[in-house]
């Protein structure tokens, strides 16, 4: 398969596969048909996938989440016009395949996550997760606030995720946030929920969610003061803060993401939250995630879609940080 740019060794990124030359539909899968990064040797930003579904409450399915997102993302081309950005020749992004997780086993789950996440950052690269469930943003945080200290979060999702057990379980994937706060790993000044909606199990799961720290933007906000005003709200909470960002795809409406796992009524759009992260630009992002992409509930590749550009998104974001040298 031929590339659009040269090789590493040459000082320029190697991009994506040229899909005027090369079918978009021929060959393996990799994030936005880039390298492997076993071909690249090393990465500014790594795109990795965590097939692990093991810590849902509902349906099941996220395990398969990144390659989903992998094969929806064959059309996503080198120029971000929204962003007027080359991603791809900005810096160095590579798909570094998949983290080789324990479906049976969630606490080993949590340690191999991260320490592959530790891996990762420890090569000097920025990381963009794609599938699994929310359990796995616990994981990475901690390796992320290991070499970054406790970052700011931007929390998409219309879940809190801030809730303390199910089944008496600690790490499943509507508690990672409240195990991250415990822990210290998040910087408690810079905590945002964005898309928050749909019934909670008491007015308690709000006022324990706000002592933590956090506030919220909810999906009725963004709609009724728009989308720029909730951008700068966020963008002057962050700061020049270290940033996590972590999307629940189902922070977007089920019309937009049916195939998730717990879907709730009365989401953003895909064009909300794509605006909404294109306004972050600025943002010092240090790592991504986007979880709960499960392709069995999705029809027409409608979530895998919306999903591959939001991961496009945020690793414009990342690309352009690196060329600024932040
Ligand atoms: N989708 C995520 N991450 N969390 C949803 C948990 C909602 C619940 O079962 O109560
Ligand atoms: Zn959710
Ligand atoms: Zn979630």
């Amino acid at each position: 398969m031929s590339s659009e740019t040269s090789p590493h060794p040459s000082g320029r990124p190697v991009g994506p596969v040229d899909s005027s030359r090369v079918p978009r539909y021929a060959g393996p899968a990799t994030f936005a048909r880039l390298p492997r990064l076993d071909e690249v040797g090393g990465a500014d930003v790594a795109v990795v996938g965590v097939p692990f579904d093991s810590g849902v409450s509902y349906r099941p399915g996220a395990r398969f989440g990144g390659n989903a997102i992998r094969e929806a993302s064959r059309l996503l081309r080198p120029y971000n016009p929204a962003q007027d950005a080359s991603p791809f020749a900005l810096a160095q992004v590579a798909d570094a395949g998949d983290i080789a997780v324990n479906p049976f086993n969630i606490d080993e789950a949590v340690e191999t996550v991260q320490a592959a996440a530790d891996e990762i950052l420890d090569s000097g690269a920025r990381m963009m997760t794609l599938g699994g469930d929310h359990t796995i943003a616990l994981p990475l945080l901690r390796s992320v606030a290991r070499r970054h200290g406790p970052v700011a979060l931007l929390h998409f999702d219309a879940h809190l995720d801030t809730w303390d057990t199910y089944f008496g379980a600690e790490y499943t994937h509507g508690t990672p946030f409240r195990r991250a706060v415990e822990e210290g790993v998040l910087d408690t000044s810079a905590l945002s929920h964005v898309g928050t909606r749909g019934p909670l199990y008491g007015k308690k799961d709000l006022d324990d969610d706000e002592k933590m720290g956090f506030g919220i933007v909810t999906s009725a906000d963004v709609m009724r003061r728009g989308v720029d005003e909730v951008t700068d709200q966020l963008r002057q909470r962050i700061g020049d803060r270290p940033l996590y960002i972590s999307i629940d795809i189902d922070v977007l409406d089920p019309a937009h993401a049916p195939g998730t796992g717990t879907p709730e009524a009365g989401g953003l759009t895909s064009r909300e939250l794509l605006e909404i992260l294109r306004g972050l630009a600025g943002c010092r992002l240090v790592s991504a995630d986007l979880v709960e992409v499960a392709p069995a509930y999705d029809h027409a590749e409608i979530t895998s879609v919306a999903a591959s550009h939001t991961a496009y998104e945020l690793t414009t974001i990342m690309s352009r940080q690196i060329a600024a040298g932040r």
